[in-house]
């Protein structure tokens, strides 16, 4: 069961670096950070990554989360487990996912296998969706999309209209609501690859936020009204490139952040927050962190 973001995790799928294959071609890059470390030769280390992946691991079983790992597939970057698909309610959403990311979904078949076939959901072709698009957040489903124009210029444009469609039928206990994300594929500080790559809800009635990430400044502003000002913790265009807003719930009193997120963190914690400090800027090179490195399958209520 999984109705928001926040609540005491149980278990989840924690993504894997295990067997990346490398630093990709240019011909193969999909998001524009990786891209960057491509060209400036600092694209991250099969090792590093492992190393920091183990670290949010351990993390996550200290407190007492059960985790899933996706079987190893070799020479497949297996990092974000988020976006492959998503659970909500009792619901496992098999979503269409960017074409070059569309393997990653047999790291997980074996997880989906022991869903019973009611509980399964499949997109239908033309719907697209990737979890780091999609929140459900006390009664409301937060989905991160682009309509058509943006859907067919970007591929950092991974949910479109008919996906959010798709979402609003099939959950109508939830009111969808979407919000159009600014794109770029070569610049990375002007780009919300996903919803969570700018704005993420917090404990019981807070959030991370960046104004720049909406394509659309009513969708911000409806969000800080919606939120109060006081409970948005607003960020920066350079605190977004860095990922700020992707840190990871454990429950509404822990969080999961960079340990060099020093405004951030000492902002936390000056709300009550315990935040749990991991070493995380290599797999942050590759345009996520800790939110799209987790596939959240049950949380307590
Ligand atoms: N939920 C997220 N924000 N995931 C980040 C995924 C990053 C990955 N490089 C991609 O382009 O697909």
């Amino acid at each position: 069961m999984i109705k928001d973001e926040t609540a005491p995790l149980e278990a989840v799928v924690l993504g894997t670096a295990m067997s990346l294959g490398g630093t990709p071609d240019l011909a193969h890059v999909y998001d524009p950070k990786s891209r960057e470390h491509i060209i400036d030769g600092t694209f991250p280390k099969e090792e590093d990554l492992i190393r920091e992946n183990e670290a949010f691991k351990a993390v996550l079983e200290k407190h007492h989360v059960k985790v899933y790992r996706p079987e190893t597939l070799a020479d497949t970057n297996q990092v974000y487990a988020r976006d492959i698909g998503m659970v909500i309610d009792e619901t496992f959403i098999m979503p269409n996912i960017i074409e070059d990311r569309e393997h990653e979904k047999d790291g997980i078949a074996y997880l989906i296998d022991q869903v019973s076939p009611e509980d399964i959901l499949v997109m239908p072709e033309g719907a697209h969706a990737e979890g780091g698009d999609v929140m459900p957040w006390k009664g409301r489903l937060f989905v991160g999309y682009s309509e058509e124009e943006d859907y067919q210029a970007y591929k950092v444009s991974r949910t479109n209209r008919a996906g959010l469609e798709f979402l609003e039928q099939h959950f109508s206990n939830y009111e969808v609501i979407g919000f159009e994300l600014k794109k770029s594929d070569t610049d990375a500080k002007a780009n919300a690859l996903h919803l969570d790559c700018c704005f993420q809800p917090i404990g019981r009635d807070q959030c991370i936020i960046y104004k720049g990430g909406f394509k659309n400044l009513s969708d911000y502003e409806w969000l800080v009204a919606e939120f109060g000002a006081d409970n948005c913790i607003e960020i920066t265009q350079d605190e977004m490139y860095h990922m700020n807003s992707n840190v990871f719930s454990i429950s509404p009193e822990v969080i999961v952040s960079e340990a060099g997120f020093d405004r951030l963190n000492t902002e936390l914690e000056r709300r009550g927050f315990t935040v749990e400090r991991v070493p995380y800027t290599e797999i942050s090179k590759m345009e996520g962190l800790f939110r799209c490195s987790t596939l959240p399958l049950k949380r307590s209520y």
